[in-house]
């Protein structure tokens, strides 16, 4: 998947063809209004207006408080992005729409624009400076008690859909020859998401998810929505500090953490978790993948990994350093995992 500049017609295409069309324009005029437009609708809560029938320009401005003439813009905008269909003065939500910009919606991304809009989007003033410094600005020192709970919810959002087919797919019965897996450690786990679709997979497992204190306070009554009582519970701790134990888990899980933190930090944690898991067990690092080097650039992993940066001064790897940590650790590389519904993540698994 890409998101390109694609012709709509021959002659649109003959133009991009000879280099008539600036590239560079589009993405810096038009792509950063695209993506404020999209925040602030979501924030404003004019898909969620559109959704219960304010269904005319006027109408949404009167529902979300806000200028006429500034929302006829905005919906002009949404519309020709595909979140509306116009016709006689209405707009209507598309299906992509409804299916995930809606507040309540079960697959909704509503969480992770809300993040994006109040949290986030200063960040990207800082770009600069990363760039020069070489320093990111390292959140998860630094955010109160308010922007915790957007940086949860947001988490939810994001990986809602990833987690149903990580739950599918995730190879845990690959080393499971002696019976079912129990024991389960989700190391950053938040919300519970992943852990909860792998117990569904497996009715004996139970899962610890260890994160830090402020998130689990954000995080509790978000993995208490998902009702798996004591099954899947938090554990606060500190994945850089904390002794996993000895030979306690079939599975370990860190999914999205890996990007926070320095190659010698994952190698250690990657030590760590090989004394934790049973013989046999199983270390999935689930991650956006840095393209190899000299390999096509891909735009979900590169921009992630240009974010990452920023953020916390890591970055995204790719699948060979996730597995020369697993390697040094004592494990055996097994079979890398590619989600088929989100492009640049995979699963990379190593075996006790
Ligand atoms: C990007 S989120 C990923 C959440 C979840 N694993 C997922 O894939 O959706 C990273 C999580 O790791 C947690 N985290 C960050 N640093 C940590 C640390 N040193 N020890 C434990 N958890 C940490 C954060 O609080 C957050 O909940």
């Amino acid at each position: 998947m890409q998101l390109t500049i694609s012709a709509d017609n021959p002659l649109e295409w003959v133009a991009l063809q000879a280099n008539l069309v600036p590239v560079p324009l589009l993405h810096a005029q038009i792509m950063p209004v695209i993506s404020k437009a999209v925040l602030e609708a979501a924030d404003k809560g004019v898909f969620d207006a559109v959704a219960e029938g304010h269904s005319t320009a006027a109408a949404v401005a009167q529902t979300c408080q806000l200028n006429p003439k500034a929302t006829r813009e905005l919906l002009g905008l949404l519309t020709a992005l595909g979140y509306f269909a116009y016709k006689n003065e209405t707009f209507a939500l598309t299906r992509m729409a409804r299916k995930w910009t809606l507040k309540h919606e079960p697959e909704s991304v509503y969480g992770m624009m809300l993040f994006n809009n109040r949290v986030v989007w200063p960040w990207l003033e800082k770009l600069g400076n990363y760039l020069q410094t070489g320093e990111g600005i390292h959140y998860h020192d630094h955010l109160n008690a308010e922007q915790w709970n957007y940086y949860q919810q947001a988490m939810v959002a994001a990986s809602g859909s990833e987690a149903k087919e990580f739950g599918r797919r995730a190879p845990v019965s690959r080393a499971m020859k002696n019976g079912q897996p129990t024991q389960m450690l989700d190391i950053g786990g938040s919300h519970g998401q992943h852990s909860v679709a792998l117990c569904k997979r497996y009715a004996g497992l139970s899962s610890k998810i260890l994160d830090l204190p402020a998130a689990i306070e954000q995080a509790a009554p978000l993995l208490a929505r998902l009702g798996m009582g004591d099954r899947v519970r938090h554990v606060p701790g500190n994945a850089l500090t904390d002794d996993f134990g000895e030979a306690q888990y079939d599975f370990v899980l860190m999914s999205s953490l890996a990007h926070h933190f320095t190659p010698e930090q994952n190698a250690d944690v990657a030590r760590r978790v090989a004394h934790a898991l049973k013989p046999g067990g199983i270390y999935i690092v689930n991650e956006f993948i840095r393209p190899e080097t000299g390999a096509t650039p891909e735009l979900v992993g590169s921009s992630t990994d240009l974010f990452y940066g920023l953020t916390s001064t890591a970055g995204n790897y790719s699948i060979s350093e996730i597995q020369a940590w697993q390697r040094d650790a004592g494990l055996r590389v097994g079979k890398v995992v590619t989600y088929r519904t989100l492009p640049g993540r995979a699963m990379v698994v190593g075996i006790k």
